[in-house]
């Protein structure tokens, strides 16, 4: 079928369910003792199509930059269908998202079942997270989660990129954000799209070479500039956004606060100790004062402005295991969460066309106004990408200049 190249060291196991499709595209027979085929099924498109109902608002999970996101039931499981929109540039991520999970598979991924393609068309099929995103269940939800359950998810989505990282070569994300984060009807949170993926440490890699920045604002690292700057650090940056984000209950940018970048307004206060301010106020606080000041340290570590001095990932998961032993975990608080959702239906209606807007056009000083709330938008900038050059990297440079010197001092027990 000519879609998916398959080295012969991959475990990639292509499943046709279409009788054109041909099952010489597995390479399972190459694969070593150790590794697990993948299997990825080729789908009908037609088949897709009559589950999602033609691709109905009915079955509509949500809306991104990329397109759409249908619920369906296909062979009897319940999976979510993502429809790219037709532009070439999506199209590529749909590729790229493809490729790199067709590779990689883990607990903690939003893993890919399978695709479609007609003529005009592809789909991805992959697995499907019943309790919505974590950025919806931060920020649209009355009863967010606990500490511990905040706790083990930023565990969870550490544990997904370091194995991103540790994969050989390097992958890299590049889109780390709680939008990307989706939530299991065990309420485990595994970390999906990954159409920005790339592979990195690849010397004479001409695509990773030619791959322009890309990202999301108010995760993006501002180190990133130029496609030689990408590193795993690119995705530690946009972890501690994230991490600050759970802490807080805060967006990454919002207008509607000032200053309106999480990291403008956290990090100065983590520096002056007041760390009871950065923390959610919608949940009983955390009993133990250590506690809050080793995890506010690790964000502020994950941010730092020198990428050099940011932790691994590694490092990372080490010092979120062990701070998750110390908090216990309790039952949801949420079981009103709005985010939950019954198998057979869609999103609840409030929930579907969301604050999810088309990427910004225009330059980096543009994007900057948008950022600072100056153009007097009141939209969340957030969620969206960027793809053009990062004009707006210096003014972050300096807000977060001090970082260093701040979180040089402190160590983590
Ligand atoms: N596997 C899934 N299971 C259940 N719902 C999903 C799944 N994937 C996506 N969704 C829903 O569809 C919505 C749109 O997802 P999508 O990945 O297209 O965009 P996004 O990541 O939120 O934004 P962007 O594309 O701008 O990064 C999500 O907000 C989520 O509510």
């Amino acid at each position: 079928m000519g879609y998916l190249s398959c080295k012969a060291d991959s475990a990639i196991a292509i499943i046709s369910t279409t009788p054109s499709s041909q099952a010489s595209s597995s390479p399972s027979t190459s694969r070593t003792k150790q590794e697990k085929p993948i299997k990825i099924r080729q789908f009908n498109y037609s088949d897709i199509e009559a589950a999602t109902d033609g691709f109905s608002d009915q079955k509509l999970l949500g809306k991104g930059s990329h397109g759409c996101v249908y619920k369906a039931v296909l062979r009897g499981r319940h999976v979510a269908v993502k429809k790219p929109s037709k532009d070439l540039e999506i199209g590529q991520e749909v590729d790229n998202e493809i490729e790199i999970l067709s590779k990689i598979h883990s607990p903690r991924f939003v893993n890919l079942l399978g695709f479609a393609i007609d003529t005009k068309d592809r789909l991805l099929v992959v697995e499907f997270m019943s309790n919505g995103t974590l950025y919806d269940t931060l920020h649209s939800n009355s009863r967010p989660p606990n500490w511990g359950r905040r706790i083990r998810m930023a565990l969870q989505i550490a544990k997904a990129v370091d194995t991103l990282h540790s994969q050989n070569p390097p992958v890299i994300h590049r889109d780390i954000k709680s939008a990307n984060v989706l939530i299991d009807r065990n309420f485990n949170a595994r970390l999906g799209d990954f159409g920005l993926a790339l592979r990195c440490g690849v010397d004479d890699d001409y695509r990773l070479k030619s791959t322009p920045p890309a990202g999301t604002i108010g995760y993006l690292d501002p180190c990133y500039v130029t496609p030689d700057n990408l590193s795993t650090k690119t995705d530690v940056f946009s972890f501690g956004i994230f991490l600050l984000e759970i802490i807080s209950g805060r967006k990454a940018i919002d207008v509607g606060h000032s200053p309106s970048s999480i990291v403008d307004w956290a990090i100065p206060l983590i520096k002056k100790g007041k760390l009871g301010a950065i923390y959610d106020p919608r949940t009983v606080p955390l009993k133990d004062p250590m506690i809050r000041k080793q995890l506010a340290l690790i964000a502020s570590k994950c941010v730092r402005s020198c990428r050099e001095r940011r932790p691994s990932m590694k490092e990372v998961v080490d010092w979120l295991a062990a701070l998750s032993k110390l908090v216990p975990l309790h039952s949801w608080n949420g079981f009103n969460n709005p985010c939950m959702m019954v198998e057979t239906m869609g999103r609840p209606a409030e929930l579907r066309n969301n604050q999810f807007g088309s990427r910004p056009q225009g330059d980096g000083e543009e994007i900057l106004e948008g950022i600072y709330g100056k153009m007097g938008r009141k939209s969340v900038m957030d969620t969206r990408r960027v793809y053009s050059d990062l004009g707006f990297r210096s003014n972050l440079m300096e807000l977060m200049a001090w970082t260093d010197a701040e979180t040089d001092g402190l160590n983590l027990v």
